[in-house]
């Protein structure tokens, strides 16, 4: 089996005092797309900003290509090819859709097959190119926030909530647009509430209650089994 890229080992992360995560373990297949669910304030988030270093891990390794990087800071990881979409989408609302891509493209330049494919993936980047990003509505800006992302290659895409807020029919383009990221073998780890969208697009499947790792393996030992999905999930992500 090939190595994963992405290897986590009894990572314990503290918000202050506060213990978060509890010996978080799992793995991410190079070229899979691996999907965290849980509940509320389980503890998701938290793991994907101590992969990007946005917390240190106070004990446990986080590998990448086997090499240990839980020391390493944010821009040592993003160069390391790590490309993170937080929750909040951390783009310029005051910025044009073209400055708020300019500013996500190294040197300042595109790739124009690629951003012609990344017009494909979202229209509307193509189609509000020149509005300031503050004005697209809250799916829009999702888009612009993954488009940003993935305007230049990565190793790997952490991805927080995408749908979060999102009407559905928006979520239906967004699920077209993950399977085309799949299609060209884009490996991405999501954080997802929505099991839906979460089960569209998985391959394997992390669960974390309370930060811990209650369950893992192939989403559709999960997506196939109600019973597993209430042992593990509960009614949280169907409300
Ligand atoms: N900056 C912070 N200061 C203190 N506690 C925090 C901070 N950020 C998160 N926490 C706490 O850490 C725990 C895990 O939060 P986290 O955001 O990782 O959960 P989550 O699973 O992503 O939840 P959600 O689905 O609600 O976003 C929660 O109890 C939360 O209150």
């Amino acid at each position: 089996m090939t190595q994963p890229i992405l290897q986590l080992e009894n990572v314990h992360t503290y918000i202050e005092q506060y213990h978060i995560l509890q010996g978080i373990t799992f793995d991410v297949a190079e070229n899979g797309f691996t999907v965290i669910v849980g509940r509320n304030g389980a503890g998701k988030t938290t793991t994907l900003r101590t992969i990007i270093g946005l917390w240190q891990a106070k004990s446990g390794t986080v590998k990448l290509r086997g090499q240990e990087i839980q020391d390493q800071t944010t821009s040592e990881i993003a160069r390391a090819g790590v490309a993170y979409v937080p929750e909040n989408m951390g783009i310029f609302g005051d910025l044009t859709v073209r400055e708020n891509m300019i500013l996500a493209a190294r040197r300042g330049k595109f790739d124009t097959d690629r951003l012609e494919w990344i017009f494909g993936l979202f229209p509307p980047i193509k189609k509000f190119w020149n509005l300031a990003a503050g004005n697209l509505s809250g799916g829009q800006k999702q888009m612009l926030a993954i488009a940003r992302a993935i305007i230049e290659p990565s190793d790997l895409l952490l991805i927080d909530e995408p749908t979060k807020g999102i009407a559905p029919a928006i979520i239906e383009d967004m699920i077209d647009a993950f399977l085309e990221l799949k299609r060209m073998q884009t490996t991405i780890l999501l954080v997802e509430q929505n099991f839906a969208f979460a089960a569209a697009l998985g391959d394997d499947v992390v669960v974390i209650d309370d930060g811990q790792v209650v369950h893992r393996g192939a989403m559709e030992t999960l997506s196939s089994n109600p019973d597993l999905q209430q042992q593990y999930l509960g009614l949280a992500l169907n409300e």
